[in-house]
């Protein structure tokens, strides 16, 4: 029998010894990993991602992962006859969406990635950031501008908020007892009423209180696209100030980009938009040479 080893096996170790500075590079830092509702897209991929943050921890890199289920949210309003309007990415949010929206991400999307979690051999807790006083949330409006109209009116997005505070408390405690935070995108207003918070921006918060080593945010595209629909595999936030304005980045991707922006000012050294369509694209990203998707650092 031949000693000798196979392909397979040489491009096996390959990678594995291509981890390694990674590995050493990362132990003990925090990344924040945001799972969008439509990387959420089949069974095969959320055990795929809970494996992903399974392997990380065990690692001994601290992943904190904050979800999002915007599909998922829109699926349970259609079938409540319930319609849904978005302004810049954002969901306008009346009282009942806002209940809506909190039994879909907090009550179902959370528990079963903690499931997943668990399947995979690690221990997570389900949380929203109405727990322990994770997140404040303050309402947001948005203002908007008809085309060829200097005038510009304010918008009410209803019961949208975004993080007015942080209280990392209760992330600190999950993590020194070695469980996996697993965060809902909800919080609490001063005026005791529930926010529906974006994700991404819920995830950007987070990661900059925390001081985050990298923000990741998994989507459905390759991450980034210029105008010709081309993958922009590095940004600088000044890039950003000038796809917002010229209008390469719309809908979705607002928030995402905001979020990055915020979360880079804060602190976290940097943020990667990818595909989490791609199964294991997390693995890729960290472990790998090649990367995927859209890396943005300060400039
Ligand atoms: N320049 C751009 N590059 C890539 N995606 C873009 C761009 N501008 C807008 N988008 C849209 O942003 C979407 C991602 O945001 P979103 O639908 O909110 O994802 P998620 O549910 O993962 O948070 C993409 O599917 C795409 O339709
Ligand atoms: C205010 C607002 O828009 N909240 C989002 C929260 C969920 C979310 O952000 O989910 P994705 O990351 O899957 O898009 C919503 O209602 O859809």
């Amino acid at each position: 029998m031949s000693h000798d080893p196979t392909p397979e096996m040489m491009g096996k170790t390959e990678t594995l010894v291509e981890a390694l500075p990674y590995l050493q590079r990362y132990a003990g830092s925090i990344f924040v990993v945001k799972y969008g509702g439509h990387a959420m897209g089949n069974a095969g991929l959320a055990r795929d991602f809970a494996e992903d943050i399974v392997l990380l921890k065990a690692v001994g890199i601290l992943p904190v992962v904050v979800h999002g289920g915007g599909p998922q949210i829109g699926a349970m309003l259609d079938r409540l006859g319930i319609e849904s309007q978005f302004i810049d990415g954002l969901r306008v949010t009346c009282e009942d969406t806002a209940r809506i929206a909190e039994m879909v991400l907090a009550g179902s999307i959370n528990k079963e990635l903690v499931a997943w979690i668990a399947a995979a051999g690690g221990r997570a807790a389900g949380i929203s950031g109405k727990d322990a006083g994770l997140i404040r949330a303050r309402k947001i409006t948005r203002t908007t501008r008809d085309p060829g109209s200097a005038i510009e009116q304010v918008v009410d997005l209803g019961f949208v908020g975004e993080p007015e505070t942080v209280d990392r408390t209760i992330i600190d405690t999950l993590l020194a007892a070695g469980i996996i935070p697993v965060i809902a995108p909800v919080g609490t207003g001063s005026d005791g009423h529930t926010y529906n918070i974006n994700a991404d921006t819920m995830a950007g918060a987070i990661a900059g209180a925390l001081g985050a080593a990298r923000l990741f945010l998994l989507t459905d595209v390759a991450g980034v696209l210029d105008k010709d629909k081309a993958l922009l595999t590095d940004l600088t936030l000044g890039d950003i100030a000038t796809l917002t304005a010229d209008g390469t980045i719309t809908g979705g991707m607002i928030p995402k980009l905001e979020t990055c922006v915020t979360a880079i000012e804060a602190g976290v050294d940097a943020a990667v938009i990818l595909d989490g369509r791609i199964p294991h694209a997390l693995l890729l990203e960290i472990f790998t040479r090649r990367g995927a998707g859209t890396l943005v650092r300060k400039g």
